[in-house]
């Protein structure tokens, strides 16, 4: 099988390097010239409790990502692992433009890592023939330059999403997904097919819609949420909020689902969430696509959700030089 990487950041060099340590065939395709040299200067190195494991660099094959598309008219691949951020979904799609133009167009199979909702509807409009596959995980991957630190072992599930289901051959969508997950076990990922993958969506969507922006806010590791009664109550009116929507939605939720999110913290207790990395490294963060998705859906059923409003507009403004 042949894998590309797009977006050789903490997910991409976490997957795409234990998938070539198992002897996959991987492309790796980096935004900039620059990044897609550094890694076949210094190989990639993953770094887990059981150890490191490193790809020399002339195994690696890495290149920018605006030659993706030309490249692959000779030779596609046959998954891509898409592991940009959601604020990079636009200079994705537009890179891949050409990609409408290949004759085995139908045949571009894309699973998408991002957190939050709206990457799917967005890509599945730009490339209507791809196979879009969510891929939900519990693993957190750190990357320092050419090297990616795994923290612990998380799960992986795929599926297809409502987006890409009722698109027609849906058997063979679903044989593909079933290979994929088959080939990121070899490579030691507790990856499994899930039929319940937009739960799963929604699920983490709720996870990151309460504790990324008040970890953010607030500067503190997701453990610290639990600390103080005031942090908790206002992690259980985002959380109220939220379920409000779902249930106006017809999405039904685990019934013990706040203890859910409050194990998440603790079992993550250490961690700097994604929104606070963001801030402090004066990233754009993926606000819009959590919470902003929150306010989005709560506004088709006219419902109140103040705190998820507050916070992505305080998130939003937030200085773009970061905060120290
Ligand atoms: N890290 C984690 O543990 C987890 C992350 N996720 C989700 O996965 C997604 C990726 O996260 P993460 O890996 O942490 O992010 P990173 O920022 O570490 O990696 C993203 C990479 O994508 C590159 N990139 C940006 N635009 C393009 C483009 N158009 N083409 C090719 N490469 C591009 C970036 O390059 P450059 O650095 O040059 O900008 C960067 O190397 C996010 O949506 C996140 O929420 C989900 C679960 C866990
Ligand atoms: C689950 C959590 C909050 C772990 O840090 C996460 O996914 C994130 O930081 O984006």
């Amino acid at each position: 099988m042949n894998i590309d990487v797009v977006g050789a950041g903490s997910l991409g060099l976490l997957f795409g390097g234990k998938l070539q340590a198992a002897g996959i065939d991987v492309r790796f395709w980096t935004r900039t010239l620059e990044q897609a040299e550094k890694l076949q200067h210094s190989g990639i190195v993953i770094t887990e409790r059981s150890g490191d494991t490193y790809i020399k660099p002339e195994a690696v094959q890495a290149k920018p990502v605006s030659e993706l598309a030309e490249i692959w008219r000779e030779a596609p691949g046959d998954w891509m692992l898409l592991t940009v951020k959601q604020t990079h979904m636009h200079d994705f799609i537009d890179q891949m433009q050409s990609l409408k133009e290949l004759k085995d167009r139908q045949h571009v199979r894309i699973a998408c890592y991002q957190n939050g909702l709206g990457h799917l509807d967005m890509l599945q409009s730009a490339l209507p023939d791809a196979i879009l596959c969510s891929a939900i995980t519990t693993e957190g991957a750190k990357r320092e330059v050419s090297r990616v630190y795994r923290a612990g072992a998380g799960e992986t599930h795929l599926g297809l999403s409502v987006t890409s289901k009722n698109r027609g051959r849906d058997t063979e969508r679903e044989q593909s997904i079933i290979t994929l997950a088959e080939v990121m076990r070899q490579a030691g990922f507790d990856c499994t097919v899930s039929n319940e993958i937009d739960k799963l969506i929604f699920r983490k969507l709720l996870i990151n819609a309460v504790i990324n922006p008040l970890t953010a806010i607030w500067r503190i590791p997701n453990g610290e949420l639990l600390q103080r009664t005031e942090r908790l109550n206002m992690m259980k009116q985002l959380y109220d909020e939220a379920m409000a929507v779902y249930k106006a939605m017809g999405i039904q939720m685990d019934e013990d689902l706040w203890e859910q999110v409050m194990s998440v913290c603790r079992s993550t207790a250490s961690n700097t969430s994604s929104m606070l990395a963001d801030i402090l490294h004066k990233h754009t963060t993926e606000v819009e696509s959590i919470n902003g998705s929150i306010v989005k859906m709560a506004k088709q059923f006219n419902l109140n959700v103040s705190a998820h409003e507050t916070l992505l507009h305080l998130i939003q403004g937030m200085p773009s030089e970061g905060v120290s």
